[in-house]
């Protein structure tokens, strides 16, 4: 059985010589909201545009939905909802009309889906109000709106939370994580920042200069950048009781090649030193890691640590 909706395969795009996405292929599995972070000019947008069949891969395969020729993927299609670059809303209409401006342009018979999605997105209340008094939070979430008028089961936004405030970005969030627990819609939404994105995402794909550099789940994301003190020492087993018995700490972990890492402490590491040293252990390497959200997706992408 297919555990996949969407699966590229080497794809490469190239624009007048120059390649906007180098053999890129990645999995999307259902359930999961994927963030697609890259810096400016990384090939986010083009990526979605070739998912969603607004453009079209140089050389590299796709497969949607199980399907994999360009006619039954066309076909597919209509399971992908998108908002690619700025939400298409009408400023001088309310949000109902410009839903209702959308149901009608794609031949929706069904009028209850215009409060439907209104509620759902929370702009139930907006009224008569026209889109140009509205913040950008509320726009894009409009946006998220149109594009679910087809009901989708693939959702597509590219920079949503772009130029958003906190609570708009938490707006967003909340949206999002209702779409995929109530209606089962599985998510790639881009972003060029990391800690911005953070949360929002239960998997992220990190993209720089068309190639993608790493994906990894929230847990692995927040497991790198946890700070932590890395202890290396010739017997690990006689340090984690003494972490235990003399720190009163169990808020460590041993990792496949027997260093341990130790969360509690971060900021008083001398005494951790001090203490193993006193209790007989000999650290072979001893040092603070982890890293904020941004140094880390710097140092993904292949930059200058800021340390
Ligand atoms: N139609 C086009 N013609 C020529 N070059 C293009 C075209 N579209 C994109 N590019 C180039 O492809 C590269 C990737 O662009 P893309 O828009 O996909 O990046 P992005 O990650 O979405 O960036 P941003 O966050 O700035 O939107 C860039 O170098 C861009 O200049």
């Amino acid at each position: 059985m297919i555990d996949y909706m969407l699966k590229t395969s080497d794809i490469t795009k190239t624009f007048r010589k120059a390649d906007a996405l180098r053999n890129v292929s990645i999995t999307i599995e259902s359930g999961k909201i994927y963030g697609l972070i890259g810096s400016n000019g990384a090939g986010k947008s083009t990526l979605m545009r070739i998912i969603a069949g607004l453009s079209f891969p140089t050389s590299g395969k796709m497969e949607l939905f199980g399907k994999e020729s360009p006619k039954d993927i066309q076909a597919e299609r209509k399971r992908i909802g998108c908002m690619i670059e700025s939400p298409s809303v009408n400023l001088s209409l309310s949000a109902k009309e410009n839903i209702r401006y959308h149901r009608v342009l794609r031949g929706i018979s069904n009028e209850e889906i215009e409060d439907e999605l209104i509620q759902l997105v929370g702009l139930g209340d907006t009224g008569k109000k026209q889109v140009k008094d509205f913040s950008l939070g509320m726009k894009q979430r409009l946006g998220i709106a149109v594009s679910l008028i087809n009901n989708p089961e693939l959702l597509i936004l590219d920079e949503p939370i772009n130029g958003l405030d906190p609570i708009g970005v938490k707006e967003i969030r909340v949206l999002l994580k209702k779409l995929c627990e109530e209606r089962h819609i599985t998510v790639i939404i881009s972003s060029h920042n990391l800690p911005e994105l953070y949360q929002v995402a239960t998997d992220y794909i990190i993209i720089h200069d068309g190639e993608i550099k790493q994906t990894l789940t929230l847990e692995e994301l927040e497991n790198k950048c946890q700070r932590h003190l890395l202890i290396e020492c010739e017997n690990p087993e006689d340090l984690l009781v003494i972490l235990e018995t003399e720190l009163g700490t169990t808020n460590y972990k041993i990792m496949p090649d027997k260093t341990i890492k130790l969360y509690s402490y971060v900021d008083d590491k001398k005494k951790v030193a001090k203490t193993i040293f006193e209790n007989g252990i000999i650290a072979t390497n001893f040092s603070v890691e982890g890293d904020t959200l941004e140094n880390y997706f710097i140092s993904v992408i292949g930059g200058e640590k800021n340390d």
